[in-house]
């Protein structure tokens, strides 16, 4: 598969290695343009609170308007943040020279005294969390063309960054608030502060346990291991979100349930369509249950039986049907109460254990040639 779009250099490929194999203090921003302080001060009217358009685990986000005239999204680094810090400067290292429809453009940064900031192409229609599952008056009610093609989109630029650029990128953190959505509800990725770089021969990295609740693959959280399948079942779990309105991190539905069990009980019982968002309006029921089940090959429990992106795009576009008998059930945890030094439960039809999970310092502990 080639993409015209991106130039994957050489360059690039021996400072992804680097970045994989040393602190990412050691971080080159050669192509990203340097923005002065002044600058982005003037264009967010001094980070004036009408500005504001969101605030993350990074810091808080604002709007602005760059001299020439292009809006942007001015991220800014909170100073007490120390993980942000090797988040900002993940993210530069990352994508600053990727060029992708549906990958968020990193236009500069800012790296002065204190102030640390990241700034981004501005995307009219912000995240797709907030389209999906904002408040009644914020949300949108996306029809069906457009939530399809918003998976479309975001399993393309995830195809681009598993499979076509050199070396591979595994996102770590793919869920509807990084999902950004252009004027014309297009897709684009975003937020690549917890991204990793693959070389050529590793398949897989043991790494500290980073994402969100809710998206995170079992073998991720029980046994640390990365590979992209992490992002392909979190993938998959936006799919579900898509189509039910619903938010995988709101953890219940129906009781007890997070959206992922629900799914695979209503598939289970042959009535997966209770699972639409009643919200949608009319839709091509064949069509969504193809999306449901694809979804549901995304978030088996074995990485292995997940398919890759291109594949996962093939299933959602081509018109083939898809082997069910293939199909496993999904694995997923429950989290009891905090996320970074709990007990998690592997929850799946063939497995039960409790596991503690520990907090250890990012490394590289095992690399596996092809
Ligand atoms: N490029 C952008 N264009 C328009 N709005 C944006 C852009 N980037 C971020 N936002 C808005 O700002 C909000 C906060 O973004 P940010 O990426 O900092 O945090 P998050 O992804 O919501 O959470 P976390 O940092 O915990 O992953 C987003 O939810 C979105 O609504």
């Amino acid at each position: 598969m080639n993409c015209s779009c991106f130039g994957a250099s050489t360059q690039r490929q021996k400072r992804g290695v680097d970045l994989v194999h040393q602190d990412t203090a050691g971080c080159s921003t050669a192509k990203t343009k340097n923005i002065s302080y002044s600058e982005l001060r003037r264009a967010t009217n001094n980070f004036h609170q009408s500005n504001k358009i969101g605030r993350g685990g990074f810091g808080i986000v604002y709007k602005g308007t760059l001299r020439n005239g292009m809006e942007v999204a001015v991220k800014t680094l909170s100073a007490e943040s120390r993980q942000g810090l090797r988040e900002f400067l993940t993210e530069i290292e990352t994508i600053s020279d990727i060029r992708h429809p549906n990958l968020v453009e990193l236009i500069g940064y800012c790296l002065d005294g204190t102030n640390r900031i990241l700034v981004y192409e501005y995307l009219e229609n912000k995240s797709l969390d907030r389209a999906l599952f904002g408040s009644s008056t914020s949300n949108v009610k996306l029809d069906w063309d457009t939530r399809a093609a918003i998976c479309l989109g975001t399993g393309t630029g995830l195809a681009f960054l598993h499979e076509e650029l050199v070396p591979h990128i595994v996102h770590r953190d793919i869920k509807a608030s990084n999902i950004l959505l252009d004027k014309d509800y297009k897709p684009k990725i975003g937020d690549f502060g917890l991204a990793k770089l693959f070389p050529d021969n590793i398949t897989h990295i043991t790494t500290q346990i980073k994402g969100t609740t809710g998206y995170l693959a079992p073998e991720y959280v029980m046994g640390r291991q990365l590979t992209s399948k992490a992002d392909v079942y979190s993938f998959g779990v936006l799919l579900l979100e898509t189509v039910s309105g619903r938010s995988s991190g709101s953890g219940t539905w129906q009781g007890q349930k997070s959206l992922l069990e629900s799914a695979w009980e209503f598939y289970e019982e042959g009535k997966l369509l209770e699972l639409v968002d009643p919200e949608m309006g009319d839709f091509p029921e064949k069509e969504v249950l193809k999306y449901i089940k694809v979804a549901l090959f995304c978030t088996q429990e074995k990485a292995n039986r997940r398919p890759i992106m291109s594949q996962v795009l093939d299933m959602l576009t081509r018109n083939i049907k898809l082997n069910e008998e293939e199909l496993t059930p999904p694995g997923f945890f429950q989290d009891s109460g905090g996320f970074s030094s709990t007990q998690l439960k592997l929850k799946s039809s063939e497995s039960s254990t409790s596991h503690q999970m520990s907090s250890v310092p990012l490394t590289i502990t095992q690399v596996t040639p092809r």
